[in-house]
């Protein structure tokens, strides 16, 4: 079971564009249209299930709000960080 962040350890780490809301790191990726954020949100949900690792996904018109956290810990580790870069990565 991989370790829980503290909050410094969290704001550290978390790449640009994230930030942390109680027990999760979110970030909002703004696009041009309704279905490129579909499109997005399905490569984030691929990216997700090769590493079984699920976010939380909202599909709003232009935006998608993309929530991680690690429900077994019960908080913020490592394995939401890396996943974090990895959504950024299909972006
Ligand atoms: C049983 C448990 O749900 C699974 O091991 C996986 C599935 N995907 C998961 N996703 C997230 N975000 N946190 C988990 O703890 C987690 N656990």
């Amino acid at each position: 079971m991989a370790e829980l962040l503290d909050d410094d350890e969290v704001s550290s780490r978390i790449p640009d564009g994230w930030e942390q809301e109680g027990d999760e790191i979110v970030r909002v990726y703004e696009f041009e249209d309704y279905l490129r954020g579909v499109s997005f949100a399905q490569s984030v949900g691929e990216v997700a299930e090769e590493e079984f690792h699920h976010p939380t996904i909202v599909i709003r018109y232009e935006e998608v709000e993309v929530r991680l956290t690690s429900h077994e810990e019960g908080g913020i580790t490592d394995k939401d960080v890396r996943l974090a870069g990895m959504f950024d990565d299909e972006f």
